[in-house]
């Protein structure tokens, strides 16, 4: 048994706590897999990384002949995509793990650890023997997986999730994506850019159907232009053919015959692999099962912190990197602690259109019986949008305002840089600026796209006020 000032289990966000001001603390980290946890090694990043010449294959398919270029795409080459993206990923969890190894205040564990008790933790190691760690403090970082739905026939057809989809042999000819959320759009849009012929499904009605009805509604109808949807059908039963492909039986009667099969129905927290109520750890864990905290990142035992996908009703990279700040902070300053800021979380989809989001949709705000103005401004409005020519209707705009404050309470912007452009509607939320006078009350360097965003707060400022600003 070892005793510790602070075991950290999970090396994602929970591994950017400890710098150099840990040096006199006497640390664990513990990490089942590798370093850097799902942001790097199988989520984020290399997501990111394929979504870059999915873009480009995209834009040379069906945006420069539209502007009169005469580009074409002619196909990929899967692995060398494949190894640029793991070949650089791969040595950086690597390096992460030997970094910590070599830190001698640090003791860093492979393996899986559970809770035996009151900050009291057993990891068990491939090959080795049990180790048993006691500590001060102890934080659970230990994130999400992928949900692998009840399906009959699963187990005995191959699929992929997020953590496998992206070190495939080879460009599959047909995929059938089940889910129309993050994962399962931002890698339909990869696969259909790339080429392969994709089938998505989703029980609801639309994809990112968490968004703003009118963004998602366009988004869907984008996506539907290039690749099959089959909306408002669950997937019922999948089967092995005899050629070896799958065949997919869906809610609505439908059927797809697909070579790859990639499952992209959510994530569940990893709260229930850590026997917090069994072995008296006095961690409490939701409905939802992820772990209870408090504003300042605490549990329900003391001593005990969490973070990110484990805890967090939005499982995002930047909110687990912001709890993680948090719980550093207040780590090191017990008497002045941290509290964090879950007001104004925004996200975006990165696909081709994107999206990007913060604050309340529009249904959200008029839910809750808002007075609500909204400003809106196509792409096509501003001179960049135009000279770009991108789909007019499709893209745009909408700030939402509540005109009993005069602050904004949403902003939902679907179209190219949207994920960039959605920033200073962040910035305007986060530090309560009023409505009047954001648009005017600074330069928008013309003929840049955040004229977008210039051009929509205008238009919310006239609603608000009543004449043109
Ligand atoms: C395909 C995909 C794309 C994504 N894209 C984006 C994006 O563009 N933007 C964004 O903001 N977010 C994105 N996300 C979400 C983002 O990856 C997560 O929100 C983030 O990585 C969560 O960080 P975390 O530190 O909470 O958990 P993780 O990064 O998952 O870290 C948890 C670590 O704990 C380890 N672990 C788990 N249990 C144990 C145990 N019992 N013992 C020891 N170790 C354990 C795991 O191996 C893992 O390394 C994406 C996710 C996916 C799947
Ligand atoms: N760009 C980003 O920020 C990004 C990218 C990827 C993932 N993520 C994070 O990862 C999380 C998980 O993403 P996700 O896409 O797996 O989950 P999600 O919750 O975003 O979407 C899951 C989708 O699957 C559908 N679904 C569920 N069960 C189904 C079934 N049996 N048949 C058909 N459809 C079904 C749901 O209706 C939903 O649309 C997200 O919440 C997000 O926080 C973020």
């Amino acid at each position: 048994m070892t005793h510790y000032d602070l075991v950290i289990i999970g090396t994602g966000s929970g591994n950017t706590i400890l710098d150099d001001r840990f040096e006199g603390w006497r640390v664990a980290i513990v990490e089942e897999g590798a370093y850097g946890g799902t942001c790097l090694n199988r989520g984020c990043i290399p997501s990111k990384m394929y979504v870059v010449p999915a873009t480009i294959a995209h834009d040379a398919a069906d945006e420069g002949p539209r502007l009169g270029l005469r580009t074409s795409y002619d196909g990929a080459d899967w692995r060398a995509m494949r190894d640029r993206v793991f070949g650089r990923i791969d040595p950086l969890a690597r390096q992460g793990h030997e970094y910590r190894v070599g830190q001698s205040h640090v003791d860093a564990i492979d393996g899986r650890a559970r809770f035996t008790g009151a900050r009291a933790l057993v990891v068990s190691r491939e090959g080795e023997t049990d180790l048993e760690l006691t500590a001060d403090h102890v934080l659970i970082a230990v994130g999400s997986r992928p949900v692998v739905p009840d399906v009959p026939g699963l187990d005995a057809v191959p699929y992929e999730t997020s953590d496998t989809v992206m070190r495939l042999d080879a460009l599959p000819a047909r995929i059938g994506v089940v889910g129309g959320g993050y994962v399962g759009s931002e890698f339909a849009n990869v696969f259909a850019s790339l080429g392969t012929q994709v089938v998505q499904v989703d029980s609801a009605p639309r994809l990112i159907d968490n968004h703003d009805r009118e963004v998602a509604d366009h988004f869907t109808e984008l996506a539907g232009r290039r690749w099959d949807l089959r909306l408002d059908a669950g997937l019922e039963k999948v089967e092995r053919t005899d050629s070896g492909s799958i065949t997919m039986h869906l809610g609505d009667g439908s059927r797809a015959e697909v070579d790859v099969l990639l499952l992209a129905v959510g994530r569940t927290p990893n709260a229930d692999l850590l026997d917090l109520d069994g072995s008296g750890s006095g961690v409490e864990v939701d409905d939802a099962g992820r772990v209870v905290v408090d504003e300042h990142q605490r549990t329900t035992a003391d001593g005990v912190w969490a973070l990110g996908d484990v805890s967090s009703p939005q499982p995002l990279k930047h909110v687990a990197n912001q709890d993680a700040r948090v719980v550093q902070h207040n780590l090191l300053n017990p008497d002045g602690l941290r509290v964090s800021d879950h007001r104004f979380v925004p996200s975006a989809v990165f696909a081709s259109p994107q999206v990007a989001a913060v604050g309340l949709t529009e249904e959200q705000a008029r839910e809750q019986g808002l007075d609500l103005a909204v400003g809106r401004s196509h792409y096509a409005d501003t001179a960049h949008g135009w000279a770009m020519e991108t789909d007019d209707r499709c893209h745009f705009a909408k700030v939402l305002a509540d005109r009993a404050t005069g602050r904004l309470v949403g902003a939902h912007l679907i179209g190219p840089q949207a994920s960039v452009l959605v920033q200073p509607l962040i910035q305007a939320m986060s530090f309560d600026q009023p409505v009047v006078g954001l648009a005017r009350g600074m330069y928008w360097i013309h003929p840049a796209l955040s004229e977008v965003v210039e051009t929509a707060l205008l238009a919310l400022e006239e609603e608000l006020v009543g004449e043109k600003p």
